[in-house]
Parts: C-alpha cells; structure tokens; sequence
C-alpha cells in the first residue's frame, strides 16, 4: 500500500514528535530555571558554611590566645615584674623556648604610664633577643610596639582584647591588663603577645578544619560578603572578608573547595533526566506502536477493501477480523458492510425494476432483448434457438367490454400462467408489448416449440377466461408466431421481426393458433 504524505501515521509521528521535543525542552528549561538555581543556592550555602568554620577555627585560636595571654597577665610575678620589684622574672622565664613552646614571636610588657618595659621576641634574621624597652637590638619591633601602644593609649577598657594583625605581618595579637591574681588592684601594665599566622600555623589550620585554605591581608572593604568563584566543573573558590588590624586592612579567607554536593546533585538529576526521557520516549513509542496496531492498521485494511470495491469487478468481502472486533472500527466495519449490503439490495432491486414489468412481473424488453443479444452472440453455429411472439385476440374488445382494470387482470393471469409453464423449462417470458408477450426458448427446434405453442395454446383456452364479445372464442385467446434462429450471425432483431411476420399469419390465419417462420423464407410459413 502506498504511504501517504499526509497519513495518519505520518501526522501521528510528527505530532508525537512536537510534543516529545516540547517535553524535552520543558525538562530543559525546568534544570536551567529550577533545579540549576537551588543546586548553586545550596552550593553558596555550603561555601559559607565551610567559611564560617574557618572562621570559628580562628575564633578558637583567638580565645586561646585571650586565655594564655590572660595567665601571664594575672600571674603576680608578672604584676610584681613590670614594677621592676622581680628582675629575675626574665631569666627564669623570658627565654628562647618559652616563646618556642608558646609559639610566639613577640611579648611586650608596657609599664603603668603605657612605655615599653621589657620585650622578648624573635627579629627579622629569627633571632632570639630580649631588652628592657625599645632599644637595639630589639628596635625591629618598633612598628608593632607603636602600634600596641597607640591602641593602649586610646583607652582601652580593663579587659582582655585579641585581634588579628593583617599588617606589618601576618598574625594574631592578644593584649590583657596586669593585675594581681587575687586582689583588685588597678593594672600595673599591660602584656602583649604576637603569634604569627605562619605557614605551618596555617597548615595546621587546615588540617583542623580539612579545608585547603590561604589568609592573605588585603586593603579594607566595606563589602565583606562571600565571593564564590566556580573554577571548574569539580572545584571553586569561596572567599570572604574577616576584620583585622590596623583598620586599613582585612583579611581575606580564601577557600579551594570541591563542588561534590553540585556534582552528586547534579548527577542525580541528570539521572533522573535521563530516565525521564527514556521513559518518555518509550511511552511515546509504545502509544505510536498501540495506535499502529489499534487503530492504523485496520484503518489502512478498511481503505484497501473500499480501493478494492472500486477496481475489482466481483466485489470482495469485507475482511474477517474487522467484522470480529469489538471497538468502533468493529462498529464502523459492521455498519460499512451492512450500507454495502443495502446499497447492493437497492441496486438489485432497481434493476430487477429496470428489467421487469410492473403490471405483471415478467421480464420486460429490455430483459428479453438483453438475453437474446447475449444466446445469440455466444451461440455455436450449430446450436438453434426459438423464439415466440404472443397477442391476446381482439384484446381492445376485451377492455371495451370488461374494462381497463380487468384487462389488467387478464394480463396478469396469462403472464404468470405462462411463465408457470415455460419457465420451470428454462425458457423466458417476456411483456414486450401492451397485450403482446415475447417467448425466448434457448436451444429448442422448431417442431419442439410448434410443440410447446399448441400446449400453450390450450392451456390458456382451458383457462376459461369469459370473452364474451371475441369473434374467436368464448374464451380469451392468443396467436402465436414462431421463428428459429440456427446461425450466429443473424441480428437478434431478425428473428423477432420473423416472430412478428409468423404472428401476423397466425392471426390472418383466424387466430388462436400458431404459426411458424422458417428462416430467411417469409413464404414457407406454417400454420397450426
Ligand atoms: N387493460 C389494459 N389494456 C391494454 C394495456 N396495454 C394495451 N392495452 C390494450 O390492448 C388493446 C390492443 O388493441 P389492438 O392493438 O387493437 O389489438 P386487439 O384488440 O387485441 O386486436 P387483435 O390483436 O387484432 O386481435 C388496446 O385496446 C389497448 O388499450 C394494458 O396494460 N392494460
């Protein structure tokens, strides 16, 4: 069967295909407009909360540093040392390992009036030095020792303070008045101690908190929020801004973080994406090939049988298994047949109208010039057939005196008594006329259907039928003209006008008889 370009089939394919594109764009566009969003939500949210943990990591170390810086400041030999009462305060406990062990690169200890007293500490060449005051060689502390001293000098409340040092240097700075550790006096000074953010301090930072992590000073910014950075598909950098010291500066916190909660998430929604189409496309699929099964395929048989009705002259039947299902098509077919089935009744009838009289229900002309032409044409050259041609007598007189209607009547009888009689012997009767019948007789002699005629003849008289004013009978009667036909190559008509010529004579002859025509020799007729 040829495929159509518009068929339902390829409509079907094309619209399943629209709406399988425009599912998959939907899927597209709810990732990029939903679920990519949340994903880089809950991405930032994880970097800030690895970022708060640096920081509460800083913050510990912070209060560690307030809570050592705290036991030296309250210790009493320090309180006694600053008001110079302990010199031996230094040697016992201001030497290289002690700021080794506390990890430390610098103690000051500012007197009452906020002058440097003593510093320890390590300088630019990693030297261990310790002075009274800020004198070489402990000058190379001069930038920090300023820099305490002008926040002491500030007036600062009697607590313990600790910052972040984002310049000269990195590093963390923890400052506490000097007090007595069991009397409420005023401070005798204050302790400073500097530990430097280092690279090994910040290696232990990291594995603190298993974050690959940098500090790294910067110029101060008012906006110290979160910057995310994606670097690549499995890696960013999140990096946020920590206040520090001296105010013109901060510190900035950067984070290389691994982005596996965005690649999980979205591996799973990839997967499931995935799984969505692929069940999406089944489905269409399925549905395509459930409507190629339920639907096309019996309507493509049902269009071939109609294709089929038109070209084929037998017409063929309506086939099995649409008239076997049960669902519309099933319907569709039934009611397709059964209109068939009407439409050939109606035909059949129209044409059996076409072919037969109507009074009296015999074969017209029509019928009967049909049959000859085909007995004539498709005859062997030594086959021979016969033909009657039947006039009611003095008919007029028979209307005049009983009336039209049961001169109908008388038709009707004879007709039927006549095809009651021939045509149990395969011979056609015909209405060809008013009150004229016509006898096909298809392979009968002559002698047989002289025969046959005078049997018909006595038939009818025995029929009884009151003719009250016939010059013939009392009875109705008919003439009967007789002619044969033995070769094919005579036109039907010949042989009925060679009928009509033996009628003639048959009623010349007085009527109620037969006559016979031979064939090509009007003289030679015989009467009966
Ligand atoms: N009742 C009736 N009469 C018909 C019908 N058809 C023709 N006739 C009548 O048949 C008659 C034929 O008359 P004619 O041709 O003169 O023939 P006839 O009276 O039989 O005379 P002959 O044939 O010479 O014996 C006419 O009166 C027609 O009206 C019909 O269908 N019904």
């Amino acid at each position: 069967m040829t495929v159509l370009k518009g068929s339902l089939r390829n409509r079907f394919l094309l619209s399943l295909c629209a709406v399988l594109c425009l599912a998959l764009l939907a899927l597209v566009a709810i990732a990029r407009f939903q679920i990519m969003p949340i994903l880089l939500e809950d991405e930032e949210a994880f970097a800030s909360a690895e970022l708060d943990r640096i920081e509460r990591a800083l913050g510990a170390e912070l209060n560690h540093m307030r809570r050592l810086v705290e036991d030296w400041a309250h210790w009493d030999d320090t309180y006694d040392f600053v008001q110079g009462l302990r010199p031996q305060y230094v040697d016992s406990n201001l030497y290289e390992s002690t700021l080794e062990t506390l990890d430390l690169e610098l103690m000051v200890f500012l007197d009452a009036s906020n002058e440097p007293y003593w510093v320890a500490g390590y300088d630019e060449h990693g030297e261990f030095v310790s002075c009274p005051g800020v004198m070489p060689p402990c000058d190379w502390a001069n930038a920090s020792i300023a820099f305490l001293s002008r926040h002491v000098a500030q007036g600062l409340e009697d607590a313990t303070y600790t910052w972040l040092l984002a310049a000269p240097g990195l590093a963390m700075v923890g400052l506490s008045p000097i007090h007595q550790s069991h009397q409420e006096t005023p401070a005798a000074g204050w302790l400073a101690m500097v530990r430097p953010l280092s690279e090994p301090w910040i290696e232990q930072l990291r594995d603190t908190t298993g974050i690959e992590l940098e500090l790294n000073p910067v110029p101060a910014q008012a906006d110290l929020a979160l910057v995310l950075e994606r670097i690549s598909p499995t890696y960013m950098t999140a990096s946020r801004l920590v206040p520090a010291l001296p105010s013109s500066h901060a510190l900035r916190i950067d984070a290389a973080l691994p982005r596996q909660r965005y690649q999980a998430s979205l591996e799973t929604f990839r997967f499931a994406l995935y799984w969505t189409s692929g069940v999406l496309i089944a489905t269409l699929l399925i549905v395509l090939w459930l409507l190629e099964r339920m639907v096309l395929l019996p309507l493509r048989q049902l269009a071939t049988f109609t294709q089929r009705l038109h070209r084929e002259a037998v017409p063929p039947a309506m086939p099995e298994p649409l008239l076997a299902r049960h669902d519309e098509i099933g319907t569709l077919s039934r009611e397709f047949r059964n209109l068939l089935d009407h439409q050939r009744q109606q035909s059949d009838l129209l044409r059996e109208l076409t072919l037969h009289d109507p009074l009296t229900g015999v074969a017209n002309r029509r019928l009967f010039d049909q049959r000859l032409t085909e007995l004539l044409h498709h005859s062997g050259t030594h086959q021979c057939h016969a033909a009657m041609m039947i006039d009611i007598d003095h008919f007029k007189l028979y209307n005049d005196h009983y009336g039209h209607q049961a001169g109908d009547a008388c038709l009707i009888t004879l007709a039927q008594h006549m095809e009651a009689q021939l045509k149990p012997l395969g011979f056609l009767v015909a209405r060809t006329g008013g009150e004229e019948f016509s006898v096909l007789l298809p392979n009968t002699s002559e002698d047989e259907a002289l025969r046959l005629a005078r049997e018909l003849l006595e038939a009818i008289e025995a029929l009884g039928l009151d003719h009250a004013t016939s010059p013939t009978s009392r009875n109705v009667t008919v003439s009967i003209g007789i002619a044969t036909q033995q070769a094919n190559t005579v036109e039907p008509g010949d042989i009925m006008r060679a009928a009509d010529q033996a009628l003639y004579q048959a009623k010349a002859n007085g009527r109620n008889r037969a006559a016979t025509y031979q064939a090509f020799d009007p003289t030679t007729v015989f009467d009966s």
